[in-house]
C-alpha cells in the first residue's frame, strides 16, 4: 500500500504506557468519556470497559442517567462526576446535534478544552470545534458523510481519502475497515485485522475506548508531539485487533470478550 507503513507489535511495544513506582491515578492519565445516549447506551459501556482494560488512571464518564447506570453497573471504578482530565474520548452511540443540553454543554466543553481528543461516530461532524490534537474515528459511510462524497468513492480509494482527509481537517484521522488506515502529522500507516469476525456491532465502540486510553495515557508527551497521535492510534487498532483474535480464537466473540483480552495482548506485547 504507498506510502503506509504496516505497524508491527515491536512499532507498538513502547506505546502503551506502564505505570511507574512513583505514578498515582492522576499522573497516569485521566479519561473523559462523553458518549452513549437512551437510545445507544451499550455504546458508552463497550467504549468504557475497553479504556479500563487498556489501563488508564481513571475513568471519568459524564453522561446520561441511563448509560451511566448501566456503565456503573459493568464497572463500578468508573467516576461520575465533573473533575480533572487529561484528554476526552467523545461520540460513540450519540448525536452531536443532541437536544439534551447537559450533554451539549459537556461536549462543547471538552471540545474546547484543548486536551486531546478522540472523536467517534457522532463526534466526528464537530471536528472543526475541536482546538486540542485530535483523532477521528470514522468507518467508510462516516469518513463520506464528514468529506461530502459518496462512499463508493471512499470505498473504492481508502488511502486517498484518508490522506485527504487528515490534510483538509488538520487533524489524525484513523479510517476502520479490514485494514484500518492511519494518517497524520505522525505518519502513514496500516493495521490489518487478524480476524473478519470484528465485522460486528460494537467492536468500533471498543476501539474508541482502547485509543481514549491510550492518549490520556500519553497526554503529557503529546502536548510536546502532536504527531504521536498518529502511532497511538495504530497501537490501538493493533491491540483491538490482536485482542480479537485472542477472544475468539479464530471464532466469533463478544465485544466485552475482546474487552477482557486486552491486558493478556498488552501484557505479550511486552515480553
Ligand atoms: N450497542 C450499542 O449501543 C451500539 C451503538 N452503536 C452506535 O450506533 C451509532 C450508529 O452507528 P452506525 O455505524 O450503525 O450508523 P451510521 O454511522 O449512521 O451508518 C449509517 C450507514 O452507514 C453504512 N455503514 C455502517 N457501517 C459501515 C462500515 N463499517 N463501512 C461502510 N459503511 C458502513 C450503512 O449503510 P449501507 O452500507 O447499509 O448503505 C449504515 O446504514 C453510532 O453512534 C455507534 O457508536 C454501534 O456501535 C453499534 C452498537
Ligand atoms: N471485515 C472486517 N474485517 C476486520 N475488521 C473489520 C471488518 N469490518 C469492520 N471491522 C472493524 O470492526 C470495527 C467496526 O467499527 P464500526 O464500524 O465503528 O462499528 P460499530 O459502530 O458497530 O462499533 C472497526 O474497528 C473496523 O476496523
Amino acid at each position: 500500500m504507498t506510502g503506509f507503513i504496516e505497524w508491527t507489535s515491536a512499532d507498538a511495544r513502547d506505546l502503551v504506557a506502564v505505570p511507574r513506582e512513583w505514578d498515582d491515578k492522576y499522573s497516569h492519565g485521566v479519561l473523559g468519556v462523553i458518549t452513549g445516549s437512551d437510545e445507544y447506551p451499550g455504546a458508552a459501556v463497550l467504549g468504557v470497559d475497553a479504556a479500563v482494560h487498556t489501563g488508564v488512571g481513571m475513568v471519568r464518564y459524564l453522561g446520561p442517567d441511563r448509560p451511566t447506570s448501566l456503565v456503573l453497573a459493568r464497572r463500578p471504578e468508573v467516576v461520575t462526576v465533573d473533575g480533572r482530565v487529561q484528554a476526552w474520548l467523545i461520540g460513540s452511540g450519540m448525536d452531536a446535534s443532541t437536544d439534551d443540553t447537559l450533554t451539549a454543554a459537556r461536549m462543547a466543553t471538552a471540545l474546547a478544552s484543548g486536551h486531546p481528543l478522540v472523536l467517534d461516530a457522532g463526534a466526528i461532524g464537530a471536528s472543526g470545534d475541536a482546538v486540542g490534537p485530535a483523532v477521528i474515528t470514522p468507518h467508510h459511510s462516516e469518513l463520506a458523510r464528514a468529506l461530502h462524497v459518496d462512499v463508493a468513492e471512499v470505498a473504492a480509494e481508502p488511502e486517498v481519502w484518508a490522506q485527504r482527509a487528515a490534510d483538509s481537517l488538520g487533524m489524525t484521522v484513523m479510517l476502520k475497515g479490514h485494514t484500518t488506515l492511519v494518517c497524520g502529522e505522525g505518519g502513514s500507516f496500516s493495521v490489518t485485522a487478524p480476524t473478519s469476525w470484528l465485522a460486528t456491532a460494537g467492536t468500533g465502540d471498543a476501539l474508541a475506548g482502547i485509543l481514549g486510553a491510550l492518549v490520556a495515557t500519553h497526554a503529557r508527551q503529546l502536548a510536546d508531539d502532536a504527531g504521536i497521535l498518529a502511532r497511538l492510534a495504530a497501537t490501538a487498532a493493533l491491540l483491538h485487533g490482536q485482542s480479537a483474535g485472542r477472544a475468539g480464537a479464530g471464532g466469533p466473540f463478544t465485544v466485552l470478550g475482546l474487552n477482557e483480552c486486552i491486558p493478556a495482548t498488552i501484557a505479550a506485547l511486552q515480553e
